[in-house]
This record gives structure tokens, C-alpha cells and sequence, in this order.
């Protein structure tokens, strides 16, 4: 760690992936967070990685590979945002190297994959890996879950829960919505019912004409969880009007609305409007801001609390299921181990 003076310590950090979240990743730590300097950066396309950290500190090291990065001496924790399927292995690298890690969702695309990082965790006997599930910062879902534990609209029956992204590019698969898209809500529901899932159905009504022939758009994904809540999420990511993220629950007694980001409404030429945004960037914009620096003073601190590797294995126990759904179009049971002390 740097000390530029006695007050101020500096984690160093270096990114792997500097595509759209690596490249905001290490905006915020330059310019919106405190505690920490992006040192060095790796991507498959070097260009692009120099391009991404060249505005916020021209020094910082471009690594061709990026365990070459992991390993360099004056990196002292790592943030992961490749794509989803080359996390586990940076993971699994930057434990060896006794190294913190902030890994992007989702933490791998296998169960052995999270199995093998959980054990190397394990191995080293401390936390060194948080996973970037950022809606449990959200301030809405921190309300929402409050209402709920609080007791305020009873015991909770049912959620009913929208995901939509205003389009994707052609890369984009079926399996996709699962471990890209919905691996939020598979997170965040858990979190705000303090429940787990037993089983999961996927159903398909009518596709839209703006999908292609590798993505069916839109889904329906039902869970269930252990106490009995009826769950269903609508992951629909050819929407076309914007990025719209909603969550309902009925209670006993009442039900709890996720609310929507604050938007000036505007009464004009005979209409009253009000903007949708289109950007996950910017919906979860103070969420990501709190867990990166979570993060940070984690590392600093020596002791990591945000979303653990056990958070990212249950999420990918339940995504699995849900994959399998989509092909089987059954209700295919989901079975959640119970944790290692380290994460409970
Ligand atoms: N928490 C969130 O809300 C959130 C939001 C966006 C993305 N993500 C996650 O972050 C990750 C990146 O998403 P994105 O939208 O930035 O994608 P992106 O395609 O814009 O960027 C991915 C980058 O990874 C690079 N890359 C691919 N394979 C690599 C490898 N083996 N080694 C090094 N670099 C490699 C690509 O060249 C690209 O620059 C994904 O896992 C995604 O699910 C999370
Ligand atoms: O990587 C992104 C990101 O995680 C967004 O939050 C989600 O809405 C998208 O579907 C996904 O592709």
C-alpha cells in the first residue's frame, strides 16, 4: 500500500476487463472514492485497457495477461470485471496470491467452479473475495427490506419482480439472462426475505420480434422458497423503453414497492412526463459507489464484509437450476447446502 501522506493510505489496485464496468470501476475509485489508486489494468484487448485507465492515471501498468497483474508486487487487491466465464480462474489466482479480490457478478458460470473457490478460501483460512452484488446497497431495497423485517406488511407471500433491459447485443444468449441478468434477483431476494429457494420453473409466453434466434425473450422465472413465497420474475432484456428494475411484495397485511429512482416529472405541451433510464449505470450508480468502497476499507481494514464467495455459490446453485429449467421447462428442485463458519 502507498502512503502519499501519514493520513493517507492508498490500496492499489489493478483491474482485469476494462469494458463498460472495469472502465466505471476505475472512474469511481479515481475520482469518487476514497482510499484507493487503479495502478495497473489487464484486458484481452490492450488498447482498449490503455485507453480505459490512460484519463485517470497514465503511470498505471498495462498487463498483457492478467495473472502477470495479480502477481505484481505492487498490487495489493484486484478487481475482476471480464466476462463472467473467465472470473473463476482470476479468482482463483488472486486467492493463491494471498491477494484481495473484488470479482464482478456472477463469482463463476459452474458450481465446481465456486466449489474450487470456496475451498481455496477456505485453504487460506480468511475472506479475500467479495462478489459485486450491489443491490443490497441500493437504498430502496435496504428500505424495502426494513419494512419487511420489521414486520410492518406481515409475513411475506408472494414477490412479484420485473427485470428489464432496453436491449442486448447479438452476443447475448438464452443462458445469458440466467447467469447475466436474473443473477441479481436470485441474489437480492434471498437477501430480503432471509429465505432460500427450493425449486425453479421457467416459462416462456411470446417472444418478442426484437430478440434473435440464440435469445428467447422474454422469460418467466417462478421460485420457491423454503417457508413457502411464491416468487416470479419477468426477465424481459429487449424492452426497448429503458432499464426498468421493479420488485413487489405482498405481505399478510400490505405490500412493499421497490421505488423507482427519483425523476423530475415534467409538465409540458399538454403532457406530464417523466424520464426512464436506460443505463444500469446509472440505476445502481450509488450502490456501486458503497460497495466498491466497502471494498476498499475492507482491504484496508483487513477484514471483508460485503457479498461473499458463499453468496456467489448459492446464487449459481439456484442459476443452474434455472438453466436447466429453461430446457426442461419443469420445476426442477434446487438444494442449498448449509455454510462454512467463515461465512455465516
Ligand atoms: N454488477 C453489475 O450490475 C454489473 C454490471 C455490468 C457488468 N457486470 C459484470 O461485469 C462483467 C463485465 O461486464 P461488462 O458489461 O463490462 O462487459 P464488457 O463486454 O463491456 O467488458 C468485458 C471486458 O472483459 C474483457 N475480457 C474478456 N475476456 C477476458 C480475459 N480472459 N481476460 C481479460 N479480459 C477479458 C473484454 O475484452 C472486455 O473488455 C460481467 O461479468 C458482467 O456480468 C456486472
Ligand atoms: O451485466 C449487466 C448488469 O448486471 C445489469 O445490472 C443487468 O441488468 C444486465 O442484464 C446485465 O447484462
Amino acid at each position: 500500500m502507498t502512503t502519499k501522506n501519514p493520513q493517507e493510505i492508498k490500496l492499489r489496485i489493478g483491474v482485469i476487463g476494462t469494458g463498460a464496468i472495469g472502465s466505471d470501476h476505475i472512474r469511481r475509485c479515481t475520482h469518487t472514492l476514497s482510499g484507493a489508486e487503479i495502478v495497473a489494468v489487464s484486458d484481452v484487448n490492450t488498447e482498449n485497457a490503455k485507453k480505459a485507465v490512460t484519463p485517470y492515471n497514465p503511470n498505471a501498468r498495462v498487463y498483457e495477461s492478467g495473472h502477470d497483474l495479480i502477481n505484481a508486487e505492487n498490487v495489493d487487491a484486484v478487481i475482476i470485471a471480464s466476462s463472467g466465464q473467465t472470473h473463476a480462474e482470476y479468482v482463483l489466482s488472486a486467492i493463491k496470491a494471498g491477494k484481495y479480490v473484488f470479482c464482478e457478478k456472477p463469482l463463476a458460470t459452474t458450481i465446481e467452479d465456486c466449489q474450487n473457490i470456496i475451498q481455496a478460501e477456505q485453504d487460506q483460512g480468511r475472506r479475500l473475495v467479495q462478489v459485486g452484488f450491489m443491490r443490497p446497497y441500493d437504498k430502496g431495497y435496504r428500505e424495502l427490506k426494513k419494512i419487511i423485517s420489521d414486520g410492518i406488511i406481515g409475513s411475506p407471500l408472494m414477490v412479484h419482480a420485473v427485470h428489464r433491459n432496453q436491449k442486448v447485443g447479438e452476443s447475448y444468449v438464452t443462458h445469458m439472462s440466467i447467469f447475466e441478468t436474473l443473477i441479481h434477483e436470485l441474489d437480492v431476494l434471498r437477501w430480503l426475505l432471509n429465505d432460500d429457494y427450493i425449486s425453479a420453473q421457467v416459462i416462456f409466453p411470446r417472444q418478442t420480434n426484437y430478440t434473435h434466434e440464440k435469445l428467447r425473450d422474454p422469460q418467466i422465472v417462478l421460485l420457491e422458497t423454503k417457508s413457502g413465497i411464491r416468487i416470479d420474475v419477468e426477465v424481459f432484456v429487449n424492452c426497448q423503453y429503458g432499464y426498468d428494475i421493479q420488485c413487489s411484495v405482498v405481505g399478510e397485511k400490505g405490500t412493499a414497492n421497490l421505488p423507482d429512482p427519483a425523476a423530475v416529472s415534467l409538465r409540458l405541451g399538454e403532457k406530464l412526463t417523466t424520464s426512464i433510464l436506460t443505463d444500469w449505470k446509472d440505476r445502481f450508480i450509488e450502490a456501486y459507489d458503497i460497495e466498491i468502497q466497502e471494498f476498499i476499507n475492507g482491504c484496508l481494514a483487513g477484514q471483508l464484509n460485503g457479498p461473499s464467495t458463499w453468496n456467489g455459490y448459492v446464487a449459481a446453485i439456484a442459476a443452474v437450476a434455472c438453466v436447466k429449467a429453461q430446457d426442461t421447462l419443469a420445476i426442477e428442485p434446487i438444494s442449498i447446502p448449509d455454510s462454512p463458519a467463515m461465512y455465516k
